[in-house]
């Protein structure tokens, strides 16, 4: 059970209620109050702040019980989580102070003209001279915010912010989100083609499919940075190492197990494409209306190219039904699609990535007894498959190497990368990915990209470390 600390201010009417009554009702609901300060004193109104640790499934009850006693107004409530997020999660720093007016003379007119000059004659010196050489866009249009689903640019504003502290503290690259008030796919892609100038790298967040995939090869083709879709391969790439390690701990092979994909958006889609790449002989995607069979006619662009490879199932059927006797289910879809009956259903040594954000596709509580090695997405249970593992290395190589793009060997050998951070003696059923704490996953997977980037000639410069 997740416990939070919130916040409660309360205005006290003290002819009405003493503080004796609060406390004794939020103890009641569930509720342990760790502190008390006093806002605004008075002999007849008082504003206090209650602090108060509760489990997250008690905290609507610790709320009603306030509201329920006279002379009280709640005048708000806050948690931890929330109070994080006052102001935002990110600001902008100079590199350098400006003390006189030498030095402003320096970093502004007049000096700053000599070196627009020097870019203007030389464009590749923007890579030297500007901030473009670390400095990437999370771009979205709030579309598929987690599983959240199209909750617009201002909501999505909180993931992308988060996305740039992750970028900065794990990778030291300067990330900015861009939210961005259009759905119209060639207003995003005339959009990010006019802002790119600045960046030396976009990342796609949280776009919905198929919108998202017709952007990214656009912007692929016409842009000389590189484009990288974090939910499509970000997330397939951590699949990929994780599922190479899962199988290890049950002693199965990529080319011998049956794959229950659920949730054939961006993600799933680029997941399904990786494991075909990675050598599956036996794929089962499967979205809303059931499985995507070989031979069925979809108006989608890539269940209609799933539904020509030979490797997926041609057998149409529910979930419920597909998952019955798969060796791995992975689901991109959305929180409580499937109960501890569905996954009893699986092979024996099943591997289950429920990787649907913030619920995962089922209750950790109900998969954990059936199935051999489990995962979710998030950071309070074991093995966290999230693409936080992926998109820092991935820029920072492909930023060190200034790479043209990000490739399919880039991309396999990112995943590798990843997997092998978790040592043979270490692997086990609780531990198949390696922690996003863990320094080695930055390095590893920025060595991997620069290498791989290099032998497939995208790179336009070679780090020093690799000279
Ligand atoms: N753990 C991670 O690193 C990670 C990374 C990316 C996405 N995700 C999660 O995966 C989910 C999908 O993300 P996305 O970016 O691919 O979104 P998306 O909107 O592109 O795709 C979601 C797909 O799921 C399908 N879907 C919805 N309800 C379904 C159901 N009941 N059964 C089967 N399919 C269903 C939709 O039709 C759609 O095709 C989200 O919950 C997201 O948080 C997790
Ligand atoms: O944001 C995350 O935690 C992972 C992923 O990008 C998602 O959309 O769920
Ligand atoms: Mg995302």
């Amino acid at each position: 059970m997740a416990y939070n600390s919130i916040i409660l201010r309360l205005e006290l009417s003290l002819n009405q209620v003493n503080f004796g009554d609060v406390a004794s009702a939020i103890s009641k609901a569930g509720g342990d109050i760790t502190s008390i300060d006093i806002i605004r004193p008075g002999h007849e109104v008082t504003v206090r702040d209650v602090t108060v640790h509760v489990a997250d499934t008690a905290e609507s009850k610790v709320v009603e019980a306030i509201k329920s006693l006279d002379g009280i107004r709640l005048v708000n409530v806050s948690d931890r989580t929330f109070l994080a997020h006052l102001g935002g999660k990110i600001s902008v720093q100079p590199t350098l102070p400006i003390k006189n007016r030498d030095d402003l003379s320096i970093v502004y007119t007049p000096g700053v003209a000599r070196v627009c000059t020097a870019i203007h004659e030389d464009p590749q010196k923007a890579y030297s001279l500007t901030i473009k050489r670390n400095t990437v866009a999370v771009v979205t249009d709030g579309t598929a915010v987690l599983g959240l689903g199209d909750i617009g640019p201002h909501a999505a504003a909180p993931v992308m912010e988060g996305k740039a502290m992750l970028f900065k503290q794990l990778a030291g690259v300067d990330a900015f989100p861009i939210c961005l008030d259009t759905q119209d796919t060639e207003e995003i892609i005339r959009t990010i083609k006019a802002i790119s100038p600045i960046f030396g790298g976009i990342n796609l967040e949280d776009i919905s499919s198929p919108r998202c995939f017709e952007i990214e090869t656009r912007l692929s083709e016409d842009l000389d940075i590189p484009i990288f879709h974090d939910d499509q391969h970000g997330t397939a790439i951590v699949v990929i190492a994780g599922l190479l390690n899962a199988l290890k701990v049950v002693g199965k092979r990529m080319d011998q197990v049956r794959i229950v994909v659920n949730g054939i958006g961006a993600a799933g889609v680029s997941i399904c494409k990786m494991l075909l790449a990675a050598g599956v002989k036996r794929l089962v995607p499967v979205d809303r209306d059931g499985a995507i069979i070989r031979g069925g006619d979809y108006s989608h662009p890539m269940w209609a190219w799933l539904a020509e490879q030979p490797q997926v199932e041609a057998n149409p059927g529910s979930l419920h039904d597909m998952i019955s006797g798969a060796d791995v289910f992975i689901g991109v879809s959305r929180g409580g699609l499937l109960g501890g009956n569905d996954v009893q259903k699986m092979a024996r040594d099943s591997i289950v990535f429920a990787m649907a954000n913030p619920e995962p596709e089922i209750d950790p509580k109900e998969a954990i007894p059936h199935v051999r090695v489990f995962a979710t997405g998030r950071s309070d249970y074991p093995n966290q498959i999230n693409n936080v593992l992926v998109f820092p290395g991935i820029f920072r190589g492909a930023l060190d190497c200034r790479a043209r793009r990000i490739n399919e060997p880039m991309k396999l050998a990112a995943a590798r990368a990843i997997a092998s951070v978790v040592s043979e003696r270490e692997l086990n059923d609780q531990y198949i990915i390696p922690s996003i704490f863990n320094e080695q996953v930055v390095i590893k997977v920025r060595n991997a990209i620069v290498e791989a980037a290099i032998l497939t000639g995208v790179s336009r410069r070679i780090p020093h470390d690799f000279r």
